[in-house]
Protein backbone atom coordinates (compact mmCIF):
# COMPACT_ATOMS: atom_id res chain seq x y z
CA UNK A 1 0.00 0.00 0.00
CA UNK A 2 0.61 3.79 -0.16
CA UNK A 3 3.05 5.09 2.09
CA UNK A 4 1.89 8.33 4.10
CA UNK A 5 3.07 11.76 3.94
CA UNK A 6 4.93 11.17 7.37
CA UNK A 7 6.63 7.88 6.27
CA UNK A 8 8.11 10.15 3.39
CA UNK A 9 9.43 12.36 5.10
CA UNK A 10 11.53 10.34 7.57
CA UNK A 11 12.95 8.54 4.37
CA UNK A 12 13.59 11.93 3.43
CA UNK A 13 15.64 12.54 6.55
CA UNK A 14 17.29 9.02 6.65
CA UNK A 15 18.58 10.16 2.92
CA UNK A 16 19.39 13.76 3.36
CA UNK A 17 20.73 13.93 6.98
CA UNK A 18 23.44 13.25 9.28
CA UNK A 19 22.83 11.26 12.05
CA UNK A 20 23.39 12.70 15.27
CA UNK A 21 22.98 16.51 13.88
CA UNK A 22 19.87 17.86 14.56
CA UNK A 23 20.59 21.07 12.36
CA UNK A 24 20.80 18.48 9.02
CA UNK A 25 17.79 16.87 10.55
CA UNK A 26 15.48 20.14 10.47
CA UNK A 27 17.07 21.31 6.95
CA UNK A 28 16.52 17.71 5.75
CA UNK A 29 12.77 18.62 6.53
CA UNK A 30 12.64 21.98 5.37
CA UNK A 31 13.60 21.01 1.74
CA UNK A 32 11.47 18.00 1.09
CA UNK A 33 8.43 20.19 2.45
CA UNK A 34 9.66 23.21 0.15
CA UNK A 35 10.52 20.90 -2.80
CA UNK A 36 8.93 17.74 -2.44
CA UNK A 37 5.30 17.93 0.00
CA UNK A 38 4.06 20.58 1.92
CA UNK A 39 3.58 19.13 5.85
CA UNK A 40 2.42 20.84 8.77
CA UNK A 41 5.71 21.48 10.72
CA UNK A 42 6.09 24.99 12.02
CA UNK A 43 8.71 25.91 9.64
CA UNK A 44 11.99 27.72 9.48
CA UNK A 45 10.47 31.17 9.44
CA UNK A 46 7.93 30.61 12.73
CA UNK A 47 10.83 28.14 13.49
CA UNK A 48 13.51 30.63 14.10
CA UNK A 49 10.98 32.55 15.88
CA UNK A 50 10.59 29.73 18.59
CA UNK A 51 14.48 29.33 18.48
CA UNK A 52 14.62 32.83 19.86
CA UNK A 53 11.82 32.31 22.79
CA UNK A 54 12.82 29.09 23.80
CA UNK A 55 16.22 30.79 23.96
CA UNK A 56 15.36 33.58 25.84
CA UNK A 57 13.36 31.56 28.75
CA UNK A 58 15.93 29.02 29.13
CA UNK A 59 13.59 26.65 30.30
CA UNK A 60 13.67 23.60 33.04
CA UNK A 61 10.49 21.70 32.41
CA UNK A 62 8.96 22.04 28.36
CA UNK A 63 5.70 20.63 27.33
CA UNK A 64 4.91 20.61 23.56
CA UNK A 65 1.34 19.59 22.43
CA UNK A 66 1.27 18.09 18.94
CA UNK A 67 4.45 16.30 17.73
CA UNK A 68 3.55 15.37 14.52
CA UNK A 69 6.51 14.27 12.97
CA UNK A 70 8.62 15.59 16.00
CA UNK A 71 10.48 18.76 13.92
CA UNK A 72 9.47 21.34 16.14
CA UNK A 73 10.20 18.69 18.84
CA UNK A 74 13.91 18.98 16.86
CA UNK A 75 14.13 22.34 16.91
CA UNK A 76 12.99 22.64 20.81
CA UNK A 77 15.28 19.59 22.09
CA UNK A 78 18.39 20.94 20.39
CA UNK A 79 18.19 24.19 22.68
CA UNK A 80 17.68 22.75 25.81
CA UNK A 81 20.70 22.69 28.88
CA UNK A 82 21.29 19.20 30.06
CA UNK A 83 18.55 17.68 32.89
CA UNK A 84 15.45 20.03 30.98
CA UNK A 85 12.73 17.92 31.44
CA UNK A 86 10.93 18.09 28.43
CA UNK A 87 7.17 16.28 27.54
CA UNK A 88 5.65 16.33 24.15
CA UNK A 89 2.37 14.95 23.34
CA UNK A 90 0.83 13.66 20.00
CA UNK A 91 -2.69 11.74 19.69
CA UNK A 92 -1.85 9.70 16.34
CA UNK A 93 -0.03 6.33 17.12
CA UNK A 94 1.03 6.57 13.16
CA UNK A 95 2.55 9.53 14.28
CA UNK A 96 4.37 8.90 17.16
CA UNK A 97 5.93 6.05 15.58
CA UNK A 98 7.65 8.43 13.14
CA UNK A 99 8.27 11.35 15.26
CA UNK A 100 10.46 9.17 17.50
CA UNK A 101 12.20 7.98 14.71
CA UNK A 102 13.27 11.29 13.64
CA UNK A 103 13.89 12.91 16.98
CA UNK A 104 16.28 9.35 17.37
CA UNK A 105 18.11 10.51 13.99
CA UNK A 106 18.99 13.66 15.24
CA UNK A 107 20.54 12.03 18.43
CA UNK A 108 18.02 13.72 20.52
CA UNK A 109 15.76 10.90 22.00
CA UNK A 110 17.06 11.66 25.53
CA UNK A 111 16.03 15.18 25.75
CA UNK A 112 12.30 14.81 25.04
CA UNK A 113 9.80 12.04 26.48
CA UNK A 114 7.15 11.36 23.59
CA UNK A 115 4.06 10.54 25.07
CA UNK A 116 1.15 9.22 23.11
CA UNK A 117 -2.57 10.10 24.21
CA UNK A 118 -4.61 13.47 23.77
CA UNK A 119 -3.96 16.47 26.10
CA UNK A 120 -7.25 16.59 27.19
CA UNK A 121 -6.55 12.83 29.20
CA UNK A 122 -2.90 13.64 29.81
CA UNK A 123 -2.43 17.05 31.20
CA UNK A 124 -4.01 16.51 34.54
CA UNK A 125 -1.67 13.24 34.32
CA UNK A 126 1.49 15.68 34.48
CA UNK A 127 1.98 16.08 38.15
CA UNK A 128 1.74 11.93 39.06
CA UNK A 129 3.44 10.69 35.95
CA UNK A 130 6.18 12.98 35.17
CA UNK A 131 6.67 14.42 38.28
CA UNK A 132 6.07 18.34 36.76
CA UNK A 133 4.70 20.95 39.30
CA UNK A 134 5.16 23.89 36.54
CA UNK A 135 6.12 23.90 33.01
CA UNK A 136 8.38 27.43 32.14
CA UNK A 137 7.62 26.60 28.71
CA UNK A 138 4.87 25.81 26.52
CA UNK A 139 4.56 25.01 22.46
CA UNK A 140 0.88 24.63 21.29
CA UNK A 141 0.38 23.16 17.88
CA UNK A 142 -1.94 20.60 18.11
CA UNK A 143 -5.83 20.80 17.34
CA UNK A 144 -6.48 24.53 16.96
CA UNK A 145 -10.01 24.26 18.57
CA UNK A 146 -7.98 22.60 21.91
CA UNK A 147 -5.65 25.56 22.57
CA UNK A 148 -8.87 27.24 24.78
CA UNK A 149 -9.89 24.52 26.74
CA UNK A 150 -6.24 23.01 27.18
CA UNK A 151 -4.55 26.76 28.60
CA UNK A 152 -8.14 26.25 30.98
CA UNK A 153 -6.73 22.86 32.00
CA UNK A 154 -3.10 23.94 32.94
CA UNK A 155 -4.88 27.00 35.08
CA UNK A 156 -7.35 24.41 36.99
CA UNK A 157 -4.19 21.84 37.42
CA UNK A 158 -1.84 24.76 38.63
CA UNK A 159 0.53 23.92 36.00
CA UNK A 160 1.36 27.19 35.39
CA UNK A 161 3.55 29.40 37.48
CA UNK A 162 4.46 33.34 37.54
CA UNK A 163 6.22 33.78 34.26
CA UNK A 164 5.06 29.97 32.92
CA UNK A 165 5.46 31.35 28.41
CA UNK A 166 3.06 29.78 26.76
CA UNK A 167 3.93 30.31 21.90
CA UNK A 168 1.20 29.19 20.19
CA UNK A 169 1.43 28.59 16.37
CA UNK A 170 -1.49 29.09 13.96
CA UNK A 171 -2.94 31.37 15.49
CA UNK A 172 -3.92 33.45 12.30
CA UNK A 173 -4.12 29.93 10.16
CA UNK A 174 -5.94 27.57 10.51
CA UNK A 175 -6.72 30.25 13.22
CA UNK A 176 -7.39 30.35 17.03
CA UNK A 177 -9.97 33.12 17.67
CA UNK A 178 -11.55 32.05 20.77
CA UNK A 179 -7.96 31.28 22.26
CA UNK A 180 -6.52 34.58 20.79
CA UNK A 181 -9.54 36.64 22.69
CA UNK A 182 -9.32 35.04 25.85
CA UNK A 183 -4.83 35.61 26.01
CA UNK A 184 -5.52 39.07 24.80
CA UNK A 185 -8.04 40.19 27.17
CA UNK A 186 -7.51 38.51 30.54
CA UNK A 187 -5.76 40.23 32.99
CA UNK A 188 -3.83 36.83 33.62
CA UNK A 189 -1.67 36.92 30.50
CA UNK A 190 0.70 39.24 29.12
CA UNK A 191 0.51 38.42 25.52
CA UNK A 192 2.39 39.32 22.05
CA UNK A 193 1.65 38.55 18.52
CA UNK A 194 4.91 37.69 16.49
CA UNK A 195 3.46 37.87 12.65
CA UNK A 196 5.09 35.56 9.75
CA UNK A 197 3.41 32.87 7.16
CA UNK A 198 2.15 29.21 7.24
CA UNK A 199 4.84 27.37 7.14
CA UNK A 200 6.24 27.14 3.70
CA UNK A 201 3.99 29.55 1.67
CA UNK A 202 3.07 33.46 1.71
CA UNK A 203 -0.19 32.84 3.67
CA UNK A 204 -0.11 34.88 6.79
CA UNK A 205 0.05 33.51 9.75
CA UNK A 206 1.79 33.97 13.41
CA UNK A 207 2.71 32.90 16.56
CA UNK A 208 1.12 34.09 19.80
CA UNK A 209 3.38 34.57 22.91
CA UNK A 210 1.55 34.79 26.50
CA UNK A 211 3.27 35.05 29.78
CA UNK A 212 1.07 33.99 32.50
CA UNK A 213 1.00 36.79 35.30
CA UNK A 214 -0.29 35.31 38.06
C1 LIG B 1 -3.08 19.31 14.88
C2 LIG B 1 -1.89 19.14 13.96
C3 LIG B 1 -0.63 18.64 14.63
C4 LIG B 1 -0.70 17.32 15.35
O1 LIG B 1 -1.41 17.45 16.57
C5 LIG B 1 -1.98 16.18 16.89
N1 LIG B 1 -3.05 16.44 17.86
C6 LIG B 1 -4.23 17.04 17.60
N2 LIG B 1 -4.94 17.18 18.74
C7 LIG B 1 -4.21 16.63 19.72
C8 LIG B 1 -4.42 16.47 21.12
N3 LIG B 1 -5.53 16.92 21.71
N4 LIG B 1 -3.45 15.88 21.87
C9 LIG B 1 -2.31 15.47 21.26
N5 LIG B 1 -2.04 15.60 19.95
C10 LIG B 1 -3.00 16.16 19.18
C11 LIG B 1 -2.40 15.62 15.55
O2 LIG B 1 -2.47 14.22 15.60
C12 LIG B 1 -1.29 16.11 14.63
O3 LIG B 1 -0.29 15.14 14.49
N6 LIG B 1 -1.58 20.45 13.33
C13 LIG B 1 -2.39 20.97 12.40
O4 LIG B 1 -3.49 20.48 12.13
C14 LIG B 1 -1.86 22.10 11.56
C15 LIG B 1 -2.50 22.40 10.34
C16 LIG B 1 -2.01 23.38 9.50
C17 LIG B 1 -2.70 23.69 8.23
C18 LIG B 1 -2.73 25.00 7.73
C19 LIG B 1 -3.36 25.29 6.52
C20 LIG B 1 -3.98 24.27 5.81
F1 LIG B 1 -4.55 24.54 4.62
C21 LIG B 1 -3.98 22.96 6.30
C22 LIG B 1 -3.33 22.68 7.50
C23 LIG B 1 -0.85 24.10 9.84
C24 LIG B 1 -0.21 23.81 11.05
O5 LIG B 1 0.93 24.47 11.41
C25 LIG B 1 -0.72 22.84 11.93
O6 LIG B 1 -0.07 22.65 13.13
MG1 LIG C 1 1.34 24.27 13.48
Amino acid sequence: TRSTRPQRMLKAVQKKATKGDPESVISAIDYFCKHSEWAMNVGDEKGSILDSVVTEVNPSTVLELGTYCGYSTVRIARLLSPGTKFITLEFNPANVTIARQIIAYAGLQDKVTVVEGSSGDLIPQMKERFGITTFDFIFLDHWKDRYLPDIKLFEECGLLRKGSVLLADNVICPGAPEYLEYVRNSPRYESRYYPAHLEYTKVEDGLEKSVFLE
